[in-house]
């Protein structure tokens, strides 16, 4: 029943007054919002709200109604609801609010009672050992619906770090590993929750600002026990260790020079496949094994705990390798440690090297290249490493124990007594050039199918005069047939260095060669103007052919006679440029500008740019490249470019016959010059390559412009083969027997534009000497 109306104002419902009673109020809908009629006695319990034709009708429990029946206006009936909304949530928020802390507060001393968490951060390898382990074991997962695919290698070397004796990259494996957030699994009878959650916003890091995001996984068991998430991380780890068995870890320093990163998981080369003199690898092995075993003996003496090794020797005789392969042999991390870095400091050296892998062996390669050249420069150098800093890192105070250091380099003399005296290099290890035993025993690796044939190998190699690496090289260029590689060893001659120091003094050492070398190529054309073409032309008294080609700088006057007269120094200089020279003098130079990955690029570079096959690129030579270079960038294309000058006179290859003694009256040789060969390439050398069966590698000569090679190519072939005509001819080889015996297209194919004749002659003598 309707009451009547009287006017009141409140803000919303529950604003009425208080009185144990029930109400409707009613509102009219078409009217504004703000009226109301109040009625008695509605039934409790009514529903809250229901609308019937024009009216709304709200219940009221609980609240007081006039005796009368009220007219009630309400300030504004949005407001109202909008209000009553508002409350309704806030209340809604504070409860659950309350609730979610009870339960959480319930849930937190459940877990500090009942459970046992753990949390391993991405900063630990703990965390992508743990992720791996997961990943592969996907058994153990109740629920997981979220997983991330990635591609897992086992090396992950990088081009610098390797040289191609460890395993090799593989191509990776695709894996699943848990995604970001809530997972269950089950170990051992326990249930464990997994959460992989981020610890905040990503960051950057290092010198190369990389995105660094930092996350975590917590690992929750319903147990008081650590057992199940110890044993969990303990399979965890033992399963990545097993993965790595007999492999070695390669450590670089990172980019900012603070820490070690792994750089490479490799197996490593066989200790047996590098070999040394006698017993020497068997002897340096004991030695470090008893390093490694005598923590108690150094401890007793007061001794600290530590050992170096000094490895030198010419380029290629194993250094390098032999350190990988100890590695391998005794179990132990490798730390390449390149001082090159502009980040590293002295200062910086000394931490590092204190935080450097328990038990490493720590790789100092190439130590003379570094520091040979920058003593001098020591107080002005405000950042890299100093002398005193890095002999001050080896054995500090700081300096970590139960570590051997093993430094490497090409020339022991240049090093300072500092340095390499015992305790910084306790053991001066020298790896020279392979012995016959040495020979022999490269031969049966290479060859286990002829072992007879090794001493025949061995017999022909010149006994300690070339590398390991030499050896190998001829080994790997016939190596499915041991009877060539015994043939091209016959052909092996002199003494790596010797021949380096005799192949300056040749009198037909072609000029442009000999000035290249010097580092003078910039009087080529003077010489070539003077008809000088050999240095065989070059009279012992210098001075007038050197005022007549316009030689002046008393320097590269001297350099010259120096030369002729063979002076160490001059020498030196002249001979073939190693890898650690490339390395030192772009150092010297760029020192500030270069980094240690850009630093190897580089290097790499310039020796590629050196054309192979031919002499390659002189010290004088390299130090005019350097000089001549703004940017490290440019060194090896200056270098390359000088190389490829067609420097020589363009002496016809018609004149060039005559003047040699050989017939050449059947080769197509007409337009073609001595220019058009490539550099280094000699009408000799290629006669040989013929008579030994061997195609020539245009590539390699560095002929790539394909107008260019063919010339080049066919210049070539018809100046070997006007050679191989004269030779073949001495001997008696008749044009008769020659042509009967040519048949084979393949044969024809490789003597090119050369005549019938002249090819079916070399293929004569190539039957003869059993090569076809
Ligand atoms: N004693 C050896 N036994 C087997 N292989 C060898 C030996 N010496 C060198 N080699 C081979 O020659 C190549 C170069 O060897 P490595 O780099 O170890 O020489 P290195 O003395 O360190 O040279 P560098 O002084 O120029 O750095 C490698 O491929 C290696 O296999």
């Amino acid at each position: 029943m309707e009451g009547r109306v009287q006017s009141f104002v409140f803000a919303s419902e529950r604003h009425l007054p208080r009185r144990a009673d029930t109400c409707s109020i009613r509102k009219c809908v078409r009217q504004p919002a703000t009226t109301w009629k109040v009625r008695h006695g509605s039934t409790p319990g009514a529903t809250a709200m229901t609308k019937a034709g024009n009216w709304e009708t709200r219940t009221l429990r609980g609240f007081l109604v006039a005796p009368r029946a009220a007219r009630l206006r309400i300030m504004d009936g949005t407001f109202g609801s909008v209000l009553m909304g508002t409350l309704a949530v806030m209340v809604l928020t504070s409860a659950g609010g309350a609730l979610y802390l009870a339960l959480k507060l319930i849930a937190d001393q459940a877990t500090r009672y009942l459970c046992t968490s753990v949390t391993v951060t991405n900063r630990d390898e703990m965390h992508d050992t743990l992720l791996r382990f997961l990943s592969a074991r996907k058994d153990l997962f109740v629920s997981a619906d979220k997983f991330v695919a990635e591609i897992h290698k086992e090396s992950t070397a990088k081009w610098w770090q390797d040289d191609g004796t460890m395993a090799k990259a593989d191509a990776g494996q695709l894996v699943l590993r848990p995604g970001t957030g809530h997972h269950v699994l089950r170990w051992r009878g326990a249930t464990i929750w997994l959460h992989c959650h981020s610890l905040g916003s990503p960051m950057t890091q290092g010198f190369h600002r990389k995105p660094f995001f930092p996350a975590a996984i917590t690992l929750t068991a319903l147990t008081r026990s650590r057992a199940p998430l110890q044993t969990l991380l303990e399979a965890a780890r033992a399963a990545a260790e097993s993965g790595k068995d007999g492999k070695t870890k390669v450590y670089v320093l990172d980019a900012w020079c603070e820490g070690w990163d792994v750089a490479a998981v490799k197996a490593p080369r066989s200790f047996d496949s590098v070999v040394l003199d006698g017993s020497l690898a068997a002897n340096v092995l004991a030695d470090a094994r008893t390093f490694f075993s005598s923590q108690a003996w150094y401890v007793a003496r007061g001794i600290p705990w530590r050992r170096g090794f000094l490895l030198h020797g010419p380029p290629g005789t194993g250094k390098t390798s032999f350190v990988q392969a100890l590695a391998g042999e005794l179990g132990k991390p490798l730390c390449f440690l390149s001082l090159s870095s502009q980040h590293l400091s002295d200062e910086i050296l000394t931490s590092v090297l204190a935080v450097a892998p328990h038990n490493a062996i720590l790789l100092l390669e190439d130590v003379d290249a570094v520091f040979v050249e920058r003593r001098a420069s020591d107080s002005s150098a405000r950042r890299g490493v100093s002398f005193s800093g890095l002999l001050n890192a080896l054995d500090g105070v700081a300096s970590q124990e139960g570590r051997l250091l093993i430094m490497t380099t090409n020339h022991k003399d240049k090093l300072d007594a500092a340095l390499i005296r015992p305790g910084r290099a306790d053991r001066h290890i020298e790896l020279g050039y392979a012995s016959q035993a040495q020979a022999t025993a490269l031969f049966r690796i290479f060859f286990p199918t002829a072992p007879e044939l090794a001493p025949e190998f061995a017999a022909a190699v010149p006994p300690c005069a070339l590398s390991m690496a030499r050896l190998q090289g001829l080994c790997m260029e016939h190596r499915n047939d041991a009877v060539a590689a015994v043939t091209a060893a016959r052909s092996l001659g002199g003494h790596e260095s010797e021949l380096e120091s005799k192949a300056c003094l040749l009198n037909d050492t072609p000029i442009d060669e000999w000035l290249l070398r010097l580092g003078l190529h910039r009087y080529l054309p003077a010489f070539a103007r003077a008809g000088l073409d050999y240095v065989s032309q070059l009279p012992a008294e210098l001075g007038p052919t050197c005022d007549a080609v316009g030689v002046k700088h008393p320097a590269h006057v001297a350099r010259m006679a120096g030369m002729l007269a063979g002076a160490r120094d001059v020498v030196r200089g002249y001979r073939a440029a190693s890898r650690a020279d490339i390395r030192a003098l772009i150092l010297r130079r760029f020192r500030c500008s270069v980094d240690p990955p850009q630093l190897e690029a580089l290097v790499n570079d310039v020796a590629v740019a050196i054309t192979p096959g031919s002499t390659p690129i002189s010290v004088f030579e390299l130090e005019a490249a350097v000089a001549a270079a703004s940017e490290p960038e440019d060194i090896a294309a200056i270098a390359g470019s000088w190389r490829k000058l067609p420097l020589r006179t363009p002496e016809p290859i018609a004149a060039f016959c005559a003047r040699m003694g050989v017939p050449c009256d059947d080769l197509l040789v007409d337009d073609l010059s001595l220019s058009d060969l490539p550099h280094g390439v000699t009408p000799d050398m290629l006669a040989d390559r013929m008579v030994d069966g061997l195609a020539i590698d245009w590539a390699e000569l560095g002929l790539t412009e394909v107008g260019v090679q063919w010339r080049a190519e066919a210049a070539v072939r018809a100046i070997a083969a006007a050679s191989l005509a004269a030779r073949l001819a001495a001997r008696g080889v008749t044009d008769t027997d020659a042509l009967a015996l040519l048949a084979d297209d393949d044969v024809r194919r490789m003597f090119g534009l050369v005549s019938a004749v002249v090819c079916a002659r070399a293929v004569a003598e190539l039957a003869r000497a059993k090569l076809l």
